[in-house]
């Protein structure tokens, strides 16, 4: 595919002809039927406007195959502006999605689906996407496991797709059209047609239910797991597993949108990705995770093992030194840097560099070791869904061996994951990064579902790691029961289900 500018605008040309592409600058382009199209429409502008020249844009295209991808400038780039493009456009598209990476280098918010697949295999199979495209991957944790009500919508294997808007970091807006699909013009119409003449949401902040009432795991049932889970490390089956639990609200009433929680998690957690995803109206999943499953830059991938726990009580310098001291901490993370590191081997790299570090979050510090690696000469997708499968899921979510711990924790954890710690990121012409989405929770009308876990090891003590699961929701508790984070933790460590009466205090920004 050749580039061209034509009238202020840059339009990639397919050789056969066919296809004929208005131009914003008024010149008709003729670019081949089949081939992916590039076109960046000149003159920076507002994000309505912009909307609106995609529309324009898209009037004079045709064809029946190829990618088809548009982008505008937009001046609105503030330190907010994507995140709250995809919390305004709520009412406009039931399909949301949201990324942004923990420095911040990539962030992303889409409104619809131009492509979707449920299988993560089909990622291996995208090879043909058009320059400059991202692919979107929020996979489950185990879709062997018999899927949770709950989490219908969310695809059987996870979701891979390719939003219809995008909106990107640098200020681009882009539509993104597989012109393949039958009906792709009423899709991608409609879509922009929604978002131009919807109703915008105002932005509210978040505000708690009103009326709520908790429930979720019970420390009888977890301390009975570890149990059964010691057993296997007795008999020899395991040496890790990673157990779960959750902590569920139901409310009254349908919550708010769950999107308003995304600044307000990351500003208690600014070293997290931050990620959401709403595949249909009133089912979201959303989290701040502080682990990077990979980042791959031609063939250098970067990753880390994240795990160990110790809770900050007052003083940080005190928990560090106790962790850095644990043995029991370094062995649970020893075996998850091994495994990583054997990961990376399978995929080619012949020698890892790793250096430690300190995790420093809300309330609690983790070890963590930093990993780098050269991988083999192969294509960035390629390289990006071999680390998919040799990493995912690595035993900071899961445990070793991989399958006893996903086949025991499917007997042990009474509720399906979904994609809660699966990996959830892009793959794009450049570059590829994934984080694993834990620190989240799920969105089912009036349910709330906190999730997270602990890895247990032969030297656990079930009310310790009870603790620091607890220790791992307070940011959404917080937030989720409007409590201070004394008051999280100890919901979160109490057997007895909480009533909530929250007061109504919507504000805006
Ligand atoms: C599984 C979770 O955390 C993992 C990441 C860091 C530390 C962990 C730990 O100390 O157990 C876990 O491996 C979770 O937050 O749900």
């Amino acid at each position: 595919m050749s580039i061209g500018e034509v009238g202020g605008v840059v339009v990639g040309r397919g050789p056969q002809g066919g296809l004929m592409c208005n131009g914003m600058g008024g010149a008709e382009v003729e670019v081949g039927d089949g081939e992916d199209v590039v076109q960046r429409i000149g003159g920076v502008c507002g994000v309505n406007e912009g909307l609106r020249k995609l529309l324009d844009g898209l009037r004079g295209c045709r064809g029946n195959s190829g990618w088809l991808r548009l982008e505008v400038e937009v001046s609105e780039s503030g330190p907010q502006s994507i995140l709250d493009f995809v919390r305004r456009l709520g009412s406009c598209c039931q399909e949301r999605f949201y990324y942004r990476s923990r420095e911040g280098g990539v962030e992303v918010g889409g409104l619809g689906f131009a492509w979707k697949r449920e299988s993560l295999d089909s990622l291996s199979k995208v090879g043909e996407l058009c320059k400059g495209l991202r692919v979107y991957v929020a996979g489950k944790f185990d879709s062997e496991r018999p899927a949770g009500s709950e989490w219908e919508d969310f695809g059987a294997d996870g979701l891979v797709f390719v939003p219809v808007v995008e909106y990107r970091e640098g200020g681009v807006l882009v539509l993104n059209v597989d012109r393949s699909q039958s009906r792709w013009r009423e899709h991608s119409e409609g879509t922009l047609r929604q978002l131009i003449t919807g109703h915008a949401d105002d932005l509210v902040s978040w505000n708690a239910p009103l009326s709520h009432q908790s429930q979720g795991s019970k420390s009888g049932d977890w301390a009975r797991s570890i149990k059964s889970i010691k057993d296997k490390f007795q008999a020899g089956e395991s040496s890790k597993i990673v157990l779960a639990r959750t902590f569920n609200f139901e409310c009254e009433r349908t919550p708010p949108d769950p999107f308003s929680l995304l600044p307000l998690l990351h500003e208690l957690t600014p070293n997290g990705f931050l990620f959401g995803l709403q595949p249909m109206k009133d089912k979201v999943f959303l989290g701040c995770s502080p682990e990077q499953l990979f980042y791959l830059e031609s063939f250098e991938v970067l990753t880390e093992s994240l795990a160990g726990t110790c809770a900050v009580d007052g003083n940080r310098k005190e928990a560090v030194e106790y962790i850095l001291s644990s043995k029991k901490d370094r062995y649970e993370q020893g075996l998850v840097t091994q495994h990583i590191i054997s990961s990376l081997k399978q995929c080619g790299a012949r020698s890892v560099d790793g250096t430690h570090d300190i995790v420093h979050l809300p309330h609690l510090v983790h070890l963590r070791t930093k990993l780098s690696a050269s991988l083999t000469e192969r294509s960035l997708l390629d390289n990006a869904t071999r680390l998919l499968q040799a990493m995912n899921p690595t035993p900071a979510v899961c445990g070793l061996p991989t399958s006893v711990a996903k086949s025991s924790l499917s007997d042990l954890e009474p509720f399906d994951r979904g994609l809660y710690s699966g990996p959830f990121g892009y793959v794009g012409e450049n570059s590829s990064e994934f984080c694993v989405s834990i620190r989240s929770a799920l969105f089912v009308g009036q349910r709330m579902i906190v999730y997270a876990g602990a890895g247990i090891v032969p030297t656990s003590d079930p009310e310790q790691e009870w603790h620091e699961t607890a220790l791992k929701m307070i940011p959404f508790l917080q937030l989720l029961g409007e409590m201070d984070a004394e008051q999280a933790f100890e919901a979160a460590c109490s057997d007895i289900p909480v009533h909530f009466m929250s007061t109504d205090t919507a504000s805006d920004d």
